[in-house]
């Protein structure tokens, strides 16, 4: 593939689940994207947006209805064992033979890759996934935070240039959580594209490079995280007051307030609208005087809401 194809390009992708006396569910609904190569590319939805679908697609494991998806330049449909060879998935349900060793576990998925055995890196990865001293238990003995981890190894053996985690923190505790994150950026930067879907909006937006949002099987936004971030246009000042408030006082730019204690107050604004020293000014014309002041930034949160809310 030449270098600037992307690591995946799904070309107007739809799925709908249809099964015999129920609804047919649209679950994909004409989406297009391309994952660039290199980066750290976030997938976010709400529940039942469609992320595991599309996961699922690239895996497989799901049958698309229509549209196309290649994967390292490989169509899923006329090269599936390349395209399956050129990405390793991190699947977001914990499934495993239960009575194999981690080592065992490792070392089988290899074998299904068909990587030769002076090819194979189970220690490797299970050195990274600081599971050495667990190389030997049984599966079913190791912490759900573990068992994670191995997941995340057994993607790896064939040493794919894409690595996708489907909810990878699900569940998960912060130190594991970061230890995670860490790898994963450790991997980034020996060049492994990275997809992962969440439904943390904060974990996007420290991690990724690009977010892209389905909502309902839609795309809705795919953009730079910055550029999508600076696209929140809803702020918020927190003023201390000079006096006690017995009621929020009210005023035109003032898009919502909030008392927030004796004497401090939120207030929200559109970024688009007015500026934080017409709120702070408009506080004062209705008689406050104003003691301290600080701003929230608009984060991926508010983004997401005031997307989905257009969507809607
Ligand atoms: N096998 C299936 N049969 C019928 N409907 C399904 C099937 N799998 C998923 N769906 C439906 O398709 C929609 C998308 O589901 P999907 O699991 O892709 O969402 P998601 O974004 O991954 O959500 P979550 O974060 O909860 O996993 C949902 O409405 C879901 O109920």
């Amino acid at each position: 593939m030449s270098e600037t194809e992307p690591a995946i390009r799904i070309e107007s992708l739809c799925k709908t689940y249809a099964a015999k006396g129920v609804e047919p569910k649209r679950a994909l609904d004409d989406v297009s994207f391309d994952v660039p190569r290199g980066q750290i590319f976030g997938l976010l939805g709400p529940n039942g947006a469609g992320k595991s679908t599309l996961i699922n697609i690239l895996a497989g494991l799901v049958v698309k209805t229509s549209g196309k998806a290649a994967i390292w330049g490989f169509d899923i449909d006329q090269h599936p064992r390349n395209a399956k060879l050129s990405i390793g998935i991190v699947p977001q349900e914990i499934l495993f033979d239960p009575f194999f060793t981690p080592r065992e576990a490792l070392e089988i998925q290899a074998g299904l890759y068909g990587v030769p055995k002076d090819k194979r890196i189970s220690d490797e990865l299970l050195a990274a996934m600081h599971l050495t001293d667990k190389a030997h238990a049984y599966s079913r003995t190791l912490s759900g935070g573990m068992k994670r981890r191995l997941l995340v190894a057994k993607a790896m053996v064939h040493s794919p240039p894409i690595l996708v985690l489907d909810e990878p923190t699900a569940g998960v505790d912060i130190e594991l959580r970061q230890q995670l994150w860490a790898y994963v950026r450790g991997l980034n930067q020996q060049g492994v594209t990275v997809v992962l879907t969440t439904h943390y909006l904060e974990e996007a937006e420290e991690l990724c490079d690009r977010i892209a949002i389905i909502n309902h099987g839609k795309l809705i936004a795919n953009e730079p995280t910055r550029q999508l971030v600076a696209r929140a246009q809803d702020k918020a000042v927190v003023v201390t007051v000079d006096r006690d408030l017995t009621q929020a006082p009210a005023n035109a730019c003032f898009d919502r307030i909030e008392v927030k204690g004796e004497r401090v107050l939120e207030i929200g604004y559109r970024k688009d609208k007015v500026n934080a020293g017409e709120v702070l000014d408009a506080l004062q014309k209705e008689g406050f005087g104003i003691v301290d002041v600080s701003t929230r930034d608009p984060d991926l949160e508010d983004v997401f809401l005031s997307l989905t809310r257009e969507n809607a």
